[in-house]
């Protein structure tokens, strides 16, 4: 991919900037329970206001459907963001229309104005041009700095460049080297950790990185369809039936390519899918019937931990298991903190991965936390990200 250009290889001072951040933060009775999409923006708002721009932030929160509703403004966030840059942000309850141009006429350089939920409009999922085009009418450039929301063609994020120059924000720029390098100039050992339960999801990223990984570590719900693939039972495990095949022949594509592929060796099951089920340890060839695994076993725990203070770069997408559970957290625990400790470069993507290496309070001893999911697992995957695409070459 060719780089793209940002805010550092364009004149700012006076321009009107159109800049989309991805502001879907998590959000609990009206307040902002984690602002880590906030902070992560705050570099490239900050430094476009010094550069003397007018800068008009525009995000989406949740899936509001093409309708307003009461609890997906963003007022909450603009507030947040005010409190970080200690600084005024005027927040508007619409996102096109005469208010909005009128608030945008007033703007002197180095005001910040935050437009309501660009979700409101159903044209913004669809990537109505119509919509885009209002969007593009409010400023001068466009800046793209929502790398969470990159995956999405939708109006603010990809159309909306049809209409006037685009360049990338900080934010995007360095999820972009930093996942870009990873995979494209990767230092070895090279190992990738892949968790979770989204199997269909992630199954696809597996085929990408058989291509580029020393080692790759499989656990979480994902990891049963691979040991049924390798012909042991799996009780009432998570498993995509239809999805192993395609496990078998990353098995035997691993081989090929001389990839340590690993997989659990024992697992921590249960009677049923709860905190208070009956819980014991098993080897992986030994899950009685009726049981599920969830969470890795010690074994497979400690071997992990040993790939990864054995490696120099370590990508890591899904926990090893249901770690919101007492019981099943240790895999994930154990994962997380071998991450700390050692001295390979960390990256960690998706939300529940970076949620755990949060809850182990280990989240500061990463390199690096995504805060794109579905964007940092389709970029990994070699796929385009329409709002990276958009952007301007350098
Ligand atoms: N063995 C398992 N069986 C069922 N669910 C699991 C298992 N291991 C992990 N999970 C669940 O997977 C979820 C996270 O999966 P996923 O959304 O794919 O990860 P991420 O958000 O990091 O991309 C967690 O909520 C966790 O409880
Ligand atoms: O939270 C997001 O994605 P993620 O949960 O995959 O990180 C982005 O803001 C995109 O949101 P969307 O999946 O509703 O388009």
């Amino acid at each position: 991919m060719k780089a793209k250009q940002t805010i550092k290889d364009i004149d700012l001072n006076g321009k009107r900037v159109f800049c989309r951040v991805d502001f879907n933060v998590p959000m609990e009775n009206g307040n902002v329970s984690d602002d880590t999409r906030i902070r992560a923006a705050i570099p490239t708002i900050e430094y476009m206001a010094e550069k003397g721009a007018k800068v008009i932030l525009a995000s989406h929160l949740g899936r509001p459907k093409g309708e307003a509703k009461d609890e997906l403004r963003l007022t909450a966030a603009g507030e947040r963001l005010a409190e970080l840059l200690q600084k005024d942000v005027k927040k508007l309850d619409e996102s096109i229309g005469e208010n909005v141009e009128k608030a945008v006429a007033e703007m002197k350089n180095g005001d910040i104005l935050l437009l309501e939920n660009v979700r409101f409009h159903a044209g913004e999922e669809k990537n109505d041009a119509e919509l885009a085009k209002q969007f593009a009418t409010l400023a001068d450039v466009f800046v793209n700095d929502a790398f969470g929301a990159a995956h999405r063609a939708h109006a603010s994020t990809a159309g909306i460049a049809e209409f006037i120059p685009a360049v990338s924000g900080f934010l995007m720029e360095k999820e972009l080297d930093v996942l870009g390098k990873a995979l494209s100039n990767p230092e070895r050992p090279f190992t990738a950790i892949i968790g979770g339960a989204k199997v269909k999801d992630k199954i696809g990223v597996i085929d990408n990185l058989l291509d580029n990984v020393d080692n790759l570590l499989i656990g979480g719900g994902l990891s049963y369809t691979f040991t049924k693939a390798e012909g042991y039972e799996t009780g009432n495990s998570l498993v995509e039936e239809d999805k192993i095949e395609l496990a078998q022949s990353f098995i035997q594509k691993a081989k090929e390519k001389n990839v340590k592929l690993y997989l659990p060796v024992d697992a921590v099951v249960a009677d049923a899918f709860s905190e208070s089920a009956t819980v014991k340890t098993v080897k992986i060839d030994e899950i009685p019937e009726g049981w599920m695994g969830l969470d890795i076993g010690p074994a497979t725990a400690e071997m992990y931990a040993d790939v990864i203070k054995n490696s120099k770069l370590v990508i890591w997408n899904g926990p090893m298991g249901v770690f919101e559970m007492e019981p099943f957290a240790n895999g994930t625990k154990q994962v997380a903190v071998a991450m700390a400790e050692t001295e390979a470069y960390t990256v960690i993507g998706g939300g529940d991965s970076a949620a755990a290496v949060e809850k182990f309070d280990v989240a500061d001893k990463m390199d690096h936390v995504s805060t794109g999911g579905g964007a940092s697992l389709e970029f990994m995957e070699g796929k385009e990200l329409p709002g990276v695409t958009v952007l301007q070459d350098k």
